[in-house]
């Protein structure tokens, strides 16, 4: 059955990605991600609406002044984003439950659509094992550890104002999986 879209959000680091892969392995068909769009060229193989929405900068800046996007960002020249409507087709035809993985300005700006979602927030046990997180994961400079943790403590706190439905602590991997599990496989 296709539930409501549901919103994972949480500083870099935490274990959003390691989760997910867990939960798409063991339950392939039941969850999906959006297709993002994008202006820059599609590389041999990628096709239209499957891999991205490819769309020229003309279309993609129409889209940002129409407010269609739930989130956009630039990077090397390029224009990348999600819209609501790329949220709303994993449901109505992919007929699975969309999974957003997005931090806290994507998040605020989900509540704002009428998407429905329902909010999931990992936090990781501590700053300090964060830090140590993302220094092991191995794919971080010392500066852009500096920017996430960082960032960690604005999504900490915005945890704080309760606005997710549910906030999974991330200690223990198989413990945090099965609190994730048992709130993504609830209906409502
Ligand atoms: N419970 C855990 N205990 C110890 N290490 C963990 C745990 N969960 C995840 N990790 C490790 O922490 C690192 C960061 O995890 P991951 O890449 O999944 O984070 P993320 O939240 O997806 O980050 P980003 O938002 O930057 O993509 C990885 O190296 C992962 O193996």
């Amino acid at each position: 059955m296709v539930g409501r879209p549901i919103v994972i959000s949480g500083p870099s680091g935490t274990g959003k990605s390691t989760l997910l892969k867990k939960l798409f392995a063991e339950y392939p068909d039941r969850f999906g991600f959006s297709v993002s769009n994008t202006t820059r060229s599609p590389r041999p193989g990628e096709v239209d609406g499957k891999d991205y929405n490819f769309s020229t900068v003309e279309e993609f800046k129409k889209l940002i002044d129409d407010n269609k996007f739930i989130e956009w960002a630039q990077f090397s020249g390029n224009y990348y984003g999600t819209t609501i409507k790329a949220v709303q087709a994993v449901a109505e035809v992919l007929k699975r439950t969309c999974i957003l993985d997005i931090d806290m300005q994507g998040v605020k700006s989900v509540k704002k659509t009428d998407l429905n979602a329902r909010y999931l927030f990992l936090a990781p046990p501590s700053i300090d094992e964060l830090k140590k997180r993302l220094e092991g994961r191995g794919t971080e400079t010392q500066e852009s550890i500096d920017k996430r943790i960082a960032a960690a403590s604005a999504e900490m706190a915005y945890a704080e104002t309760g606005a997710h439905d549910l906030i999974i602590v991330n200690d223990d991997l198989d413990k945090a999986y099965k609190q994730l599990k048992d709130f993504v496989l609830a209906e409502d």
